[in-house]
């Protein structure tokens, strides 16, 4: 019986972790055995940090680059090594910039094919933000067309941070998406808290009973109480995808303990590069407060969050023509490792 496979997409910040988070913690109430693939644009890992205890030897992580284009071809191997741990299902997280086309594509590829099965794929939307991201990144066409790809081969959109928009936001978000997407249940929600229980469920006992009820080129999809039955050829576009990025690079900094390090200084420093910086995560140790803090940059908003300590701590910083040296000579003369 092949193996399915969930596919997460969605823009820098919308809530995927967050999503995969819930979906790990039902799959462990199940019994059910997960892989889990992470792309990472960043050279250092903060979503697996995240996922630490969470079936340690099943996670797979893909670094300092998109899955989608300067790191396709190491794909099939992560899926292979993965194989090896007899997953009963297996999640992709995509970069934020990344198309997910791409990776369905990847799954049609003879070495991939026999073992692996698209199930669904899985869009967040950002309801604060996802109006801004058209004027946001108007000069560069190829992120906008990502943004509305991953929109387009979405089956399920999770409008996602609802917390955070006003119900007539909520409602133009939906308008743009059913826009790009005719067919996909949107389902808003508030910090991915969702029912995942139906979409593992049925794959549990498919697994159990190992009974390929699938007839090809068609897929049952049940999303709460819903089931929708849709040929799943419809929406797999070969492969006339363009890579999905052209103008952002990442950065990863060093944030050795220093005395003058506070929450609000850092604050200070990601507002100083908020005209290129879309996205900046990663783990600080704050000395007045002897505490770790996993620090999220999302949209405009800044998360944090008491962690347990890293051996070196790091910021991730990705943008679009964003100013590495600048910043990184900015941040060494305010925080010089050598008066830790
Ligand atoms: N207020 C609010 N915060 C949220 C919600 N969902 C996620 N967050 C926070 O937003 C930040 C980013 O969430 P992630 O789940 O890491 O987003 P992501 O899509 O995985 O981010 P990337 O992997 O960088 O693309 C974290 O600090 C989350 O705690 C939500 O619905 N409301």
């Amino acid at each position: 019986m092949k193996i399915p496979v969930m596919i997460l997409s969605g823009f820098l910040g919308s809530g995927k972790t967050t999503l995969l988070l819930r979906l790990l913690q039902e799959t462990k109430r199940l019994g059910m055995q997960p892989g889990v693939l992470i792309n990472e644009l960043g050279r250092q890992d903060v979503d697996g940090h995240i996922l630490e205890g969470f079936h340690p030897g099943s996670i797979q992580k893909l670094l300092d680059g998109c899955v989608c284009c300067s790191k396709k071809n190491e794909l099939a191997g992560s899926l292979q090594t993965l194989l090896q741990q007899k997953p009963s299902i297996v999640f992709i997280e995509l970069t934020g910039v990344a198309n997910p086309e791409e990776i369905t594509d990847a799954l049609t590829e003879p070495g991939l094919v026999r073992s692996f099965e698209l199930q669904q794929i899985i869009t967040v939307i950002d309801a604060e933000h996802a109006l801004d991201y058209n004027s946001i990144f108007a000069t560069d066409r190829q992120l906008v067309y990502t943004l509305r790809r991953q929109m387009e081969v979405a089956d399920l959109i999770v409008l996602n941070k609802t917390d955070l928009a006003p119900q007539h936001q909520i409602l133009k978000v939906e308008n743009m998406i059913r826009k790009h997407n005719e067919k996909a249940r949107i389902l808003p929600t508030a910090h991915s808290r969702m029912d995942v229980n139906p979409f593992l469920q049925e794959i549990y006992e498919q697994r159990k009973s190992s009974n390929t009820m699938a007839t090809p080129g068609i897929r049952t999809i049940h999303i709460g109480k819903q089931a929708v039955m849709e040929r799943s050829e419809a929406k797999r576009v070969p492969s006339t995808a363009q890579p999905s990025h052209t103008r952002l690079s990442t950065l990863c900094l060093a944030c050795p303990p220093h005395p003058s390090l506070t929450k609000e200084a850092v604050e200070r420093f990601l507002g100083q590069w908020n005209k290129s910086l879309l996205r900046a995560k990663g783990y600080i140790t704050i000395p007045s407060h002897q505490q770790t803090y996993l620090m999220q940059l999302a949209g405009k908003r800044v998360y944090w969050e008491p962690s347990s300590s890293v051996k070196d701590p790091y910021l991730v910083f990705i943008g679009i023509d964003l100013p590495t040296e600048d910043i990184q000579q900015a941040w060494n003369k305010l925080y010089p490792s050598s008066l830790v």
